[in-house]
């Protein structure tokens, strides 16, 4: 599924990703010649079913995991090509990662925390800075706030901030609303679009929900390790009949 001829270029493109991991009957393959891209200043969701391969695929594309064979482009970068120091380097400050579970520091404030990742790539956070992405995500009056003081939705939101805050080229979402009741859920990926539409952020989400993939551009389908087909300008019940073949 080349996407080289989207009207906007691939922010990441992977060529032929494929993934293995030991088995005691010899290496066990998660991820079969993958080619897929995610288009710049979109939004694409990854979905199938459990097993499928999504989160690997979603780390192999992020930088934190490293294909068995293929490649993967951040813009121009192949990450293969990437030493460790490299690659932590491109992960810091090109890269964004949202967690299901917000893997916010909680002996730190919202600030702190939205602070962070300006601190390990060695400089001096502005306060402006750090300010403007709690602001982008609607909490600058929550920012001396630690994360047991805040709901599940707003520490989503300071882990939104959190990747904001360096200006990431793409933004990586594993199943950002699986820990949030649906009315909080809707609220994350009505922020998430907005990123997209108003900000240009580019935003690739590993998501189970029909409802949430339908904010999505488009949503690729994996399934045993192979992506195998998808939908532009999704519909929810579009999306759950295609997840729905699976189940039957
Ligand atoms: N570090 C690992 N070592 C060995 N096997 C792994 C490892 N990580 C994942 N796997 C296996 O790879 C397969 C795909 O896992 P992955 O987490 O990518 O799937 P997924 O589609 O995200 O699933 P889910 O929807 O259940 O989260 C699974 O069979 C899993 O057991």
């Amino acid at each position: 599924m080349p996407l080289l001829t989207d009207v906007h270029l691939p922010a990441t493109q992977m060529v032929s990703v494929s993934k293995s991991y030991p088995g005691a009957a010899g290496p066990v393959p998660v991820l079969r010649e993958v080619t897929v891209g995610f288009p710049a200043k979109s939004m694409t969701a990854i979905m199938g079913p459990s097993g499928a391969g999504k989160t690997t695929l979603l780390h192999c594309a992020a930088g934190l995991d490293r294909p068995t064979s293929g490649q993967v482009l951040l813009g121009e970068t192949d990450l293969g090509a990437c030493d460790e120091r490299q690659l932590t380097l491109i992960r810091r400050s090109r890269i964004g990662f949202v967690f299901q579970q917000f893997n916010l520091l909680p002996m730190l404030t919202a600030y702190e925390n939205v602070a962070l990742p300006l601190r390990l790539n060695g400089g001096r956070p502005q306060r402006a800075v750090v300010m403007e992405a709690l602001r982008q995500v609607g909490l600058e009056d929550k920012a001396g706030r630690r994360p047991a003081q805040l709901s599940g939705g707003q520490q989503q939101r300071v882990a939104i901030a959190r990747t904001l805050v360096v200006q990431p080229e793409i933004v990586y979402a594993d199943e950002p609303t699986g820990s949030l009741d649906r009315q909080t859920g809707r609220q994350i990926m009505a922020l998430l679009r907005d990123l997209v539409d108003r900000a240009g952020r580019t935003v690739v989400m590993v998501t189970h929900d029909p409802v949430a993939a339908a904010w999505a551009d488009r949503v690729v389908f994996l399934y045993d390790g192979q992506a195998v087909d998808k939908i532009d300008n999704p519909r929810a019940e579009q999306v759950a009949a295609r997840l729905g073949l699976w189940e039957s």
